[in-house]
């Protein structure tokens, strides 16, 4: 396996999500925000307004999560492929157990999923998930909730296959049990390990198809070893229902000509492929439409 350790992906501070739009550091930081995203399709975002101890609270519930029986966790049902539970050697590996989260920025539906693992009443798990609101998602979101168990072997295992994400964006931190890597070359692939008050950042095939192809996107799989399970927090951003995707006519002109016809992501089989989430990061990446 073809592994490069040199590379690293940009590491852009957001120290503050309530800069004000037109200051000069407003400016210095949509400039780093593009470039990540033209030159690598992801960065990772330093953003410690969410504290380690409920990053870990939340990766303390997740285990409880994982720990119910299969029964329970198969209520987890969803009308959109892959939105539901998703069990190990199901569909993408032995490792992979993951759950969808609809509508994530709705606390009801959070509240639904709570009722439905824990009938009894789980109410810490809905009041830590719900605090991802801090995060100023705001707009219709997906949340996973993975685990990629160690590989019983003890040798490289796959925990997800290569892809790019359909969302707009996709916001992923982790239990800092390393497994994610990106590709920067054909075949050519790095881990990335990244802060403990980290996310990395995606974009994904909606936002690079807005954006006429100038921002990229970054092939990524999930590839485990050792003997720690690694839990990781995958929030896909998800276009509104009726948004049209437009590329802007600033991003069109002669060298750039419009790669793509308008679209409606909730036109099936479009939606089911693009679902996702939009936060504040995503406004952030949307204010790009001053491309100059
Ligand atoms: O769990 C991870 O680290 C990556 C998840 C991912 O890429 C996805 O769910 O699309
Ligand atoms: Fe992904």
């Amino acid at each position: 396996m073809d592994v490069d350790t040199k590379f690293e992906v940009p590491v852009i501070e957001f120290r503050s999500l309530d800069l004000e739009r037109g200051t000069d550091e407003w400016h210095h930081l949509c400039k780093r925000v593009r470039e990540a995203c033209e030159t690598y399709g992801c960065f990772e975002v330093v953003y410690e307004k969410i504290s380690t101890e409920l990053r870990n609270k939340m990766f303390g519930l997740m285990k409880d999560l994982v720990e119910l029986p299969l029964e329970r966790k198969q209520k987890n049902v969803s009308s959109i492929p892959y939105h539901g539970y998703i069990g190990p050697g199901s569909l993408f590996s032995l490792l992979y157990e993951g759950f969808g989260l609809v509508d994530a920025s709705n606390r009801d539906s959070i509240k639904n999923f709570t009722q439905l693992m824990w009938p009894d009443d789980h109410a810490q798990f809905c009041d830590t998930l719900w605090i991802k609101g801090e995060m100023g998602v705001s707009d219709e979101t997906l949340v996973r909730l993975i685990k990629y168990m160690a590989p019983p072997t003890r040798d490289y295992e796959r925990g997800l296959h290569a892809h790019t994400d359909k969302s707009i964006s996709t916001i992923i931190f982790d239990n800092q049990v390393s497994g994610l890597e990106i590709e920067v070359k054909d075949s050519q692939w790095i881990k990335l390990s990244i802060y403990p008050s980290s996310f990395v950042f995606v974009v994904g095939d909606t936002l690079k198809a807005w954006s006429n192809e100038r921002l990229k996107v970054v092939n990524h799989r999930v590839i485990m070893n050792g003997y720690k399970n690694r839990l990781s927090i995958a929030t896909f951003a998800i276009p509104i229902e009726g948004t049209i995707i437009k590329t802007p006519k600033e991003l069109i002109d002669e060298q750039h000509p419009q790669l793509y016809k308008d679209f409606d992501c909730n036109v099936p089989p479009i939606r089911d492929r693009c679902r996702s989430q939009a936060g504040d990061i995503t406004k952030l990446i949307l204010a790009l439409k001053q491309f100059s």
